[in-house]
């Protein structure tokens, strides 16, 4: 049993927004498995003949999952990664889900400065990021951990400020809210349990590579 799992490779795919983009740019480098689906009840996903597996993970637990070997590789937000803190390796920028980290706060209420807001409440589903960017800036803060529509924080007088993802802007629009400071920027890794690295480096090391040459190609 343990030397056959140690001829596949393990791929934890996260469900949302990059499943599909990264199902897609696996498959062209012939990384592909019948009903690989979003939405698919059977959560392992195997191709016999290619030696591969897919496990189908919740966006947050995929940096888990490598961390752990029960799975060897994994794509994932930089954001997550960058929250989770996990032992593993980032191996590559997939270029796609490109968005950044940022502090927002309703218009009509904006402070002068950034340590205005110091020992005020931010919502956020990043608190380790948030926790680091303020701590950096001198300021402690009081952290609300929120799993989603993270915008209604300050309408809805939970908290002064959101730390959250922003790619258009629209939701930030939208809530009236601005963006007043510029956290990281963030898009879509591969990254690696280090034994599984070690263990399966050619398997591994090839697969970059080919990555790498799409993405190139892609850019081209
Ligand atoms: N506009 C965007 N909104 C959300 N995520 C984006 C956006 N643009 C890029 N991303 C990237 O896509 C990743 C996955 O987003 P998604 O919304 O699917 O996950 P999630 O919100 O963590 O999942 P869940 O809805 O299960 O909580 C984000 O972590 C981020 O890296
Ligand atoms: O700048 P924009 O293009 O408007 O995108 C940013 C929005 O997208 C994400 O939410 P998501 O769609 O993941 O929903 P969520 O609020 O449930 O996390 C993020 O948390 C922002 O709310």
């Amino acid at each position: 049993m343990i030397k056959d799992d140690m001829q596949y490779l393990t791929i934890a795919l996260p469900k949302g927004k990059l499943f599909y983009l990264a199902k897609d740019l696996f498959a062209k480098v012939g990384f592909v498995a019948d009903n690989l689906e979003e939405k698919s009840r059977k959560l392992v996903i195997t191709n016999e003949e290619l030696k591969l597996k897919f496990i189908i993970a919740k966006t947050a637990d995929v940096p888990t999952y490598v961390e752990h070997g029960a799975a060897d590789i994994g794509v994932i937000g930089k954001d997550v990664l960058m929250e989770a803190q996990k032992d593993v390796y980032e191996l590559l920028d997939l270029g796609f889900g490109r968005c950044h980290l940022m502090m927002a706060v309703p218009k009509d209420k904006k402070r002068a400065k950034l340590t205005d807001y110091t020992h005020t409440r931010v919502a956020t589903k990043f608190p380790n990021v948030a926790k680091q960017f303020f701590t950096s800036k001198g300021m402690q803060m009081e952290y609300i951990k929120m799993n989603g529509s993270i915008e209604l924080g300050p309408i809805v007088g939970l908290s002064e400020s959101i730390v959250d993802i922003v790619e258009t802007g629209t939701t930030l629009r939208e809530n009236n809210l601005e963006e007043i400071a510029f956290i990281a920027e963030a898009s879509a890794r591969l990254i690696a349990n280090r034994a599984s690295f070690k263990l399966k480096f050619d398997r591994i090391s090839k697969l970059v590579k080919a990555l790498e040459m799409e993405l190139e190609g892609a850019n081209e």
